[in-house]
């Protein structure tokens, strides 16, 4: 398909033609979005937003692997060792972590949604949306017969990816229980985002002291974490309970803060593996974990449960902004937030 121009982008011919019929009709938008080859082969969605926001999305594991601002700087981190070969799942930008959070279950580690192929979902049930977001994508993932015969679940995964106008970026999940012998199920899930940081020894995650969390380190034990606002000297793997719904990740040498908003999901992980795990992790690079952090809104603690014909909503809305809006006080920061409608 060709490249439009990022100021007008134009929709894929699915979405054209659909948007003919629905020049009369309210809902729904039209996404606005261009689908082309990635790493290996892959296909991979490009969403552009205005002033050249823009963000990317693989099919593979409905993976964000790209967020950039209006100066084409990389907010996400993905290892330059990252693997684009299924089943490896990529490693960075923001994997799905479903049915299953880490090791909190039987199946492989953080469950199979991220070394799956999606496809796009043209017609999604209408969600409500900020009439000002033009460019967003919808992915489904069902399960195959081989992902019965390890979770003998019939689910449907709808995942929209959106770009808002002033570069903010939203992942909203929804997931619905097909069963039809009357079966309830329950899962873990995290959006496992990984942050692009310019040194982490220079990073503070504000929003999390004073938490209790499970130290992934120790066995998951429970503590609670001090007062303070959490800074970076050595490896951490810790489950937050009942987290806030806002957590800032403020990056002092590049003066900027990343925003998360949560929805649906209690808890937050706050990973990085440190100098010893990055060297044993073969899609790694040995000095990475200086240049990355990932924090990831989840569900672990209490697992979802879904009764037939339910479904559930997780909902993560990412901004970046200059640190001066927020280091050391959140407060301030809803305005800005409020005002950026996200
Ligand atoms: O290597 P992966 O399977 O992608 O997992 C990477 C990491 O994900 C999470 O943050 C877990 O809490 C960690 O224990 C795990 O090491």
């Amino acid at each position: 398909m060709a490249a439009p121009p990022p100021s007008s982008p134009s929709p894929p011919p699915a979405a054209a033609a659909a948007a003919a019929t629905q020049q009369t009709q309210p809902q729904p938008q039209t996404p606005f979005y261009e689908l082309v080859k990635g790493n290996s082969g892959l296909e991979k969605v490009l969403l552009r937003g205005t002033r050249g926001f823009s963000a990317e999305v693989y099919l593979y594991g409905a993976q964000v692997t790209s967020w950039k601002n209006d100066h084409a700087e990389e907010l996400l981190f993905v290892s330059s060792k990252a693997i684009f070969k299924p089943p490896k799942a990529i490693r960075g930008g923001i994997p799905i972590c479903f049915p299953q959070f880490g090791t909190h279950g039987n199946l492989e580690q953080h469950g199979f949604a991220r070394n799956r192929l999606w496809t796009i979902d043209d017609n999604p049930p209408p969600l409500p949306v900020n009439p000002a977001i033009k460019s967003f994508v919808d992915l489904i993932l069902r399960p195959s017969d081989e992902d019965l015969k390890i979770w003998p679940h019939s689910f449907e995964f709808r995942l929209r990816v959106a770009l808002g106008p002033n570069g903010d970026l939203s992942l909203t999940s929804r997931i619905r229980n097909t069963n039809t012998d009357g079966r309830s199920f329950s899962y873990t899930f995290a959006y496992h985002t990984y942050f692009s940081v310019s040194d982490i020894s220079e990073v503070r995650v504000e929003g999390l002291e004073t938490m209790d969390y499970l130290d992934n380190l120790k066995g998951k034990e429970r503590f609670t974490e001090q007062g303070d606002a959490i800074v970076f000297e050595s490896e951490i793997d810790k489950v937050y309970l009942a987290a806030p719904s806002k957590i800032a990740i403020i990056d002092h040498e590049k003066k900027r803060t990343f925003v998360l908003t949560k929805e649906g999901l209690p808890d937050a992980v706050v990973w990085n593996p440190w100098d010893k795990k990055a060297k044993a992790m073969q899609d790694f690079g040995d000095g990475e974990y200086k240049h990355m952090l990932c924090v990831e809104p989840a569900a672990v603690e209490k697992p979802i449960t879904l009764k037939p014909g339910e479904e559930w909503k997780g909902r993560l809305a990412l901004s970046a902004v200059p640190s001066s809006y927020c280091s050391g006080q959140l407060d301030p920061l809803k305005e800005h937030l409020n005002a950026l409608n996200i």
